[in-house]
């Protein structure tokens, strides 16, 4: 019999036969109670939290909820096939990690390990610019899998193409260029516990090590790291980027450019015009405008604007396989899993982010067979019934 992710589910039942259960719950929401329970308020807080009122993170995952599946009888769904072409490349199913910065708040072996896990399924990790590891240390774990890199496009031009050329000369391959955090957003959670990351001496990473931003700094790092940090939440976004500036970066990078946090299907056009290869349909899981549009509500807007001329990628509330599926049908090439694959990571380091994506994997293979495709790319919006609110 074909190798099959659904093959999963067996694996867990026979274990269980010897008592083993999983380490952890296969269900998302059990996954991020535990991840409550068991990690720190500060470090669980920032991950969990989103901007202002948390509507738009409750929105993405309404959304997405409100479009059901409707599955078809009859086909033959017996041989499928999960991979995924997509920007010059075969991936093994439609879905990529999302860039998440600072992991070793979650765990001590950070961004490395995560992409170790990544890598072994051959499911690209896009490295956040705020990774707690040097881009080049993280190049090293993953072997030769892809490799996908994600800019904070800041203030600073020598210091972006400071990040490009190290980059490239690590081997990444995809630039994924995040739009929508030119600012950190109002983060009530984070707030009311005064909880920022890099103040912890986590996140600045690629910076600190970055010989372009070091010149920036009036004492070495080492003398005085408050002011590094200061300089690094300085310079990490810049608020005056417009359309033109892409330029620059399409003049520093080789490969696939990818804009992420895209929501109006002109300015999805726009990215188009500008010569980029594809752009992630997102609202930063809700961590940046309080009261936007849900990410799956943009999403058919976007694909119906450039679906033709760029790839469109999702995220933004994809908690398991069904909304992996919802988002193909709604015009999706392929997803990207944010929180989960990071609260794996927390409870149980490299091992629970293999456990996140074999489950989302495993069911997203059932959702396809059970609703009659045998291949992501069949996947339509006649798939879907939209229900009331
Ligand atoms: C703790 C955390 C850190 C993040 N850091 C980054 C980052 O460094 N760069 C980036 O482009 N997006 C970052 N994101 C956003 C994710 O890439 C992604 O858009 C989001 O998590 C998707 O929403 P979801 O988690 O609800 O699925 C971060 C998200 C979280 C939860
Ligand atoms: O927390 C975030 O959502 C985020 O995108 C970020 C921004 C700057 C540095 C690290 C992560």
């Amino acid at each position: 019999m074909a190798q099959h992710w659904a093959d999963f589910q067996y694996e867990i039942y026979l274990n269980g036969t010897t008592g083993a259960v999983p380490r952890l719950p296969t269900d998302p929401s059990r996954l991020e109670e535990l991840a409550e329970h068991r990690l720190g308020p500060g470090p669980v807080g920032y991950v969990a939290g989103s901007a202002g009122d948390g509507s738009t993170a409750r929105a993405n995952q309404a959304a997405l909820d409100r479009h059901r599946i409707v599955p078809r009888m009859l086909r033959d769904v017996h041989a499928r096939d999960l991979t995924t072409e997509l920007l010059g490349r075969t991936l093994p199913a439609p879905l990529a990690l999302a860039p998440v910065g600072v992991l070793s708040i979650m765990h001590p072996d950070a961004e490395s390990a995560a992409a170790r896990a990544a890598a072994a399924r051959g499911v690209p990790y896009i490295l956040s610019s705020a990774s707690s590891t040097p881009l080049e240390q993280v190049a090293e774990a993953m072997g030769d899998a892809e490799r996908w890199f994600q800019l904070y496009w800041g203030k600073d031009r020598e210091v972006t193409r400071s990040f490009l050329g190290r980059a490239q000369a690590s081997g990444y391959s995809v630039l994924v260029v995040t739009l929508d955090t030119p600012l950190l957003a109002w983060r009530p959670r984070d707030l009311d516990q005064a909880y920022l990351p890099f103040l912890h001496g986590v996140g600045t990473a690629n910076y600190v090590t970055d010989p372009a931003f070091r010149a920036g700094l009036a004492k070495p790092v080492h003398e005085d790291p408050n002011a590094a940090v200061m300089h690094f939440l300085g310079l990490f976004g810049d608020a005056g980027h417009t359309w033109p500036d892409l330029a620059f970066l399409r003049e520093h990078w080789d490969g696939p450019i990818v804009l992420k946090g895209v929501l109006h299907p002109d300015d999805a056009r726009l990215a188009a015009d500008a010569g980029v290869d594809g752009v992630v349909v997102s609202n930063h899981g809700g961590r940046q405008v309080a009261g936007s549009i849900a990410a799956a509500d943009a999403l058919p807007g976007v694909a119906d604007a450039v679906g033709d001329r760029l790839t469109v990628l999702f995220d933004s509330g994809v908690r398991t396989g069904a909304d992996v599926f919802k988002a193909l049908a709604l015009g999706a090439r392929a997803v990207l899993l944010g929180r989960p694959y990071v609260y794996g990571f927390g409870l149980d380091g490299e091992a629970g982010v293999d456990h996140v994506i074999r489950c989302v994997l495993a069911e997203f293979d059932l959702t396809l067979a059970l609703s009659g495709h045998a291949r992501p790319d069949t996947v339509t919006r006649a798939d879907l019934a939209e229900t009331a609110p």
